[in-house]
């Protein structure tokens, strides 16, 4: 026994003299050429230099701020890492749309772009294993098939009827608040309208989202339930494990799964009585799931149960940030906010009654949202300012992912770091964008409001390169320097979708409400207590409105790939 003490010492220093070595190399040799701050501690690597920055204020303010920050420390390089490793995976944090787009497009070594990152584990209890958002390869494809009718520009024109009559509700919310005058939380209302519209769109289901909360849908209280357990989680630190709120998690993820299930299997009977019948078929995901399968098993409706999750979470928070951001910045740009009703009253007349405006889109709509030019040059303005959503990409250790740095012609290898397209940063590219990169001005897009899937997925692109036409007209921004929907084959499937809400709820809105902000962004006045305004037009407001933390960005990983290998499998048997 007491031969073992200096056993037992020998290993250990053995084992430590290693884990040195190791993260000294990590530390300082594995990341040496890549843009950093410097310096990087040995023990805590990077953690001290983004606890810095982000103390920096504003308080919960989005990572992205600390980013840029840390970017413009740098001399804004194109791309810069952050080491976290081993709490996290190290970061290489993308600013430049060139290597964005290195990484979103399709490559020799990945046919659908760079894989996603591991760090989506921490989303599995709201979008399930199998959700089209974090599968690969085939499998994903096989899905993507599956659901593009169901988001087919011409399929989503016969949906705006549906739209208007959801943003009646809305509507007589607002109508009823400017009555009163309330102070109002437009995130709640508008959150319940995408709600509803989504609800209808994935799976035939009247949420009743905007109602009374006793007289909503019980789907949608669970879902909102489930939510909820993420409303603590930023991206703004570590997160240590919570037993009690894993396993309240675990419960609402449980119902949740429960009461869908039961909706699929009512769905898949009534559609097996509807054979043969000439009735239109529903093109809503939860339709498509089920159509063509000779026979459905548990493990199917497992795998659709996870689908209806992930678009119910990917298209309700996104289009609601959208809009909200959308009306802000008309609140105090007044010379956008005239240019657009001025656009409206053109195509609907000077009528403002919203009554009118959703008859005219009831009756006419495929034609009026095509002219809607200045709206859309407003909604591609907000999302190049305020992405609501991002991208993390990882490609193993020992795949060579290599990128192009296209402002010093370096090259880097990229494999075994989580790639994080800074769309925030991207946008707000001062080569691409100039000096109003960092303002509200709509009027850059007009004669370039195209926003479609086929321009963001980079296969126009692909048609202008056979095509021998010329890349980009000098003049227009190029096309990769806009990606709130993020580029190439997985980009978002919901884009054109979230394109023609956002028309039609501007269309019905704009002329008919003045929203003023109160509180954090509120305006600005003189003595005689009118708004200042600035060289651009726009009101100057008491204190900056940003971008607050996001829950869903950056967690602590776990490798989920061998978890969704076994559903997979579980689906196939
Ligand atoms: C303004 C609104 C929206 C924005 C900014 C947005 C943004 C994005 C982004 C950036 C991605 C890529 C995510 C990644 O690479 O990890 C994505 C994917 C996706 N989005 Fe959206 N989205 C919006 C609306 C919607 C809507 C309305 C739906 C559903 C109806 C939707 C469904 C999806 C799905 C299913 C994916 C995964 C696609 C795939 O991997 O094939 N999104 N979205």
């Amino acid at each position: 026994m007491a031969q073992l003490g200096p056993f037992i010492l020998a290993v250990t220093t053995l084992v430590l003299a290693y884990l040195y070595t190791r993260l000294r190399y990590h530390r300082y040799k594995q990341l040496a050429g890549f843009p950093q701050l410097r310096p990087v501690s040995l023990l805590w690597g990077d953690l001290k230099n983004i606890h810095e920055y982000l103390q920096q204020g504003p308080p919960q303010g989005h990572v992205d701020l600390a980013f840029t920050k840390m970017r413009e420390k740098l001399g804004n390089p194109s791309l810069f890492t952050i080491d976290t490793w081993p709490m996290q995976y190290s970061m290489a944090i993308i600013c430049d749309h060139d290597v964005a787009e290195q990484v979103s497009k399709v490559s020799k070594t990945f046919h659908w772009s760079v894989p996603k990152s591991p760090t989506f584990s921490n989303l599995l209890a709201l979008i399930g294993y199998q959700s089209i958002l974090i599968n690969e390869g085939e499998h994903w494809k096989a899905l993507r098939r599956r659901f593009n009718p169901g988001f087919a520009p011409q399929h989503l024109l016969t949906l705006l009827p549906l739209i208007v009559d959801k943003t009646k509700f809305f509507i007589d919310h607002l109508e009823r608040l400017a009555k009163t005058g309330e102070e109002f939380s437009l995130e709640y209302y508008l959150t319940g309208l995408t709600f509803d519209i989504i609800g209808a769109v994935v799976m035939d289901v009247d949420f009743g989202a905007q109602l009374d909360e006793k007289d909503q849908d019980e789907t949608l209280t669970l879902y909102r339930n489930l939510m909820k357990t993420y409303d603590n989680d930023t991206n703004r630190g570590f997160k240590f494990y919570n037993p009690f709120l894993a396993s309240r998690r675990s419960k609402f993820s449980r119902q949740l799964q429960e009461k869908l299930r039961a909706l699929v299997w009512e769905k898949y009977n009534a559609e097996r009585h509807e054979v043969g019948q000439t009735k239109k078929k529903s093109r809503s995901v939860l339709s498509l799931s089920l159509q063509g399968l000779d026979k459905v098993d548990d493990a199917i409706v497992e795998a659709t149960c996870d689908q209806l999750k992930t678009f119910l979470f990917a298209g309700h928070d996104t289009t609601s940030i959208l809009l909200q951001w959308a009306f802000y910045e008309l609140s105090r740009t007044p010379r956008a906010l005239r240019a657009i009703r001025s656009e409206l009253d053109e195509l609907f007349g000077t009528e403002t009654d919203p009554e009118v405006v959703r008859q005219k889109l009831r009756s006419n709509g495929e034609d009026l949202v095509g002219k809607m030019t200045y709206t859309s040059a407003v909604i591609k303005e907000t999302l190049r300012l305020h992405p609501p959503a991002a991208t993390a990409r990882y490609s193993k250790p020992g795949t060579n992912f290599i990128v192009t740095d296209p402002q010093t012609g370096r090259q880097y290898c990229l494999d075994g770091m989580v790639l994080y397209i800074c769309q925030y940063i991207v946008h707000r590219d001062g080569k691409v964008f100039g000096e109003t990169a960092n303002e509200f001005f709509p009027e850059r897009w007009l004669g370039d409001t195209d926003t479609s899937e086929a321009t963001n997925s980079g296969l126009a692109d692909e048609a202008n390169e056979k095509a021998g036409a010329k890349d980009q007209d000098d003049k227009k921004t190029p096309a990769s320097a806009w990606r709130p929907f993020e580029r190439g084959p997985r980009n978002c499937i919901g884009q054109e979708l979230a394109n023609i809400e956002a028309r039609v709820i501007l269309a019905c809105i704009v002329r008919r409400f003045d929203f003023i902000k109160v509180g954090l962004g509120e305006l600005a006045h003189d003595k005689d207590g009118k708004p200042i305004q600035n060289d651009l037009g726009q009101y100057e407001v008491k204190e900056k409105l940003y971008q607050a933390s996001c829950p869903f960005a950056f967690f602590l990983a776990s490798d989920f790939e061998a978890e969704r290998r076994n559903a997979r499998q579980g689906d196939s048997e």
